[in-house]
């Protein structure tokens, strides 16, 4: 049984408890002990054009784990989601440097299929962004347009709704469109829409921030869940969020360079989330954790 008097952050957080002083941990814990890497982020900096948006960035994810990326707007958390499926090669003028391995192979080397680092690396969005089609049909398309045959889809779909905790609620209108679902149904819809391409990772882009508490709930429910079976990498701005989900936090910051005024996101700090949010290494951290960084 765990210590009583050991904060219970990571998944279970009360998180009354975030911003309050830091507290001495019991010990050191080593961020990468005992599980397995999936990603071995090394030296990673984005571009856009001439513009570093994020610069050395270096840090594991371990698998079946919930890894937070948090920090203030604009430092590159997004940028930095976006680099480890190769969703930014659609974005124009987009660059990255250093190395982005994944399960020991860099997702950038030449003759990687990026279509496949997607299908094996997927990614839930800000907003909910269903097809204009069927429940059904958003969950059978990835399926269907990677060769997977009609007679194996039904169970596909079954199974991807169930895991999404969206199947009781619309397993009697599959043929009715998603657009009718509620905001935190069309979010899970999508969750739904990405495992059915059987995944290993998922990324998540502040999955949560359009959603009522209620819904956000759920989610924060259903990703808990979800990191049984899958590696969860998210973005979010809720601290409380990061705190109550996640195994680890890497929290970013920005830094000013004073000849050209424009500003890089740097990772301050990578550690197990209950040492980001009781004792951290870096002040920058804890003034953010804290609340005293506005
Ligand atoms: N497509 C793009 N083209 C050019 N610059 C971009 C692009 N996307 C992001 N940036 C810039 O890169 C920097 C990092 O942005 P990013 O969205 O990754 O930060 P963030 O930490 O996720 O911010 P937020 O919390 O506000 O979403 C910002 O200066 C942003 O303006």
């Amino acid at each position: 049984m765990s210590d009583p008097a050991t904060p219970a952050y990571g998944r279970t957080v009360d998180a009354r408890r975030i911003g309050a002083a830091p507290q001495p941990a019991p010990h050191r814990v080593n961020a990468n002990l005992g599980a397995a890497t999936v990603f071995d982020i090394r030296d990673v900096s984005v571009h856009y054009g001439s513009f570093r948006a994020v610069k050395g960035v270096t840090f594991p994810v371990a698998k079946n784990e919930i890894t937070a990326l948090i920090g203030p707007s604009g430092c590159g958390k997004s940028t930095l989601l976006r680099s480890l499926n190769r969703m930014n090669d659609l974005v124009p003028g987009a660059r990255v440097e250093g190395t982005v391995a994944y399960r020991g192979k860099d997702v950038y080397a030449p003759g990687v299929d990026p279509v496949e680092v997607r299908r094996r690396i997927g990614m839930v969005f800000q907003k909910a962004n269903p097809f204009p089609k069927s429940i059904y049909d958003n969950v059978a398309y990835g399926p269907k347009i990677h060769g997977v045959p009609r007679s194996e889809r039904d169970g596909i779909v079954e199974d991807s709704l169930k895991k999404a905790a969206l199947w009781d609620e619309v397993k009697d209108k599959l043929k009715q469109s998603a657009l009718a679902l509620s905001g935190g149904q069309q979010q899970r819809l999508c969750i739904a829409r990405t495992i059915a391409l059987s995944p290993e990772v998922v990324l998540m882009d502040e999955p949560c921030s359009a959603l009522d508490p209620i819904a956000t709930a759920r989610i924060e429910e259903l990703m808990v869940d979800l990191a049984k079976q899958f590696t969860i990498v998210i973005v979010t701005h809720n601290m409380q969020q990061a705190a109550r989900v996640s195994d680890k936090t890497a929290f970013f910051s920005t830094e000013v360079n004073e000849v050209s005024d424009t500003r890089t996101g740097v990772l301050v700090e990578f550690d197990d989330t209950q040492r980001i949010f009781t004792t951290p290494s870096d002040e920058r951290t804890e003034n953010y954790v804290t609340g005293r960084f506005g």
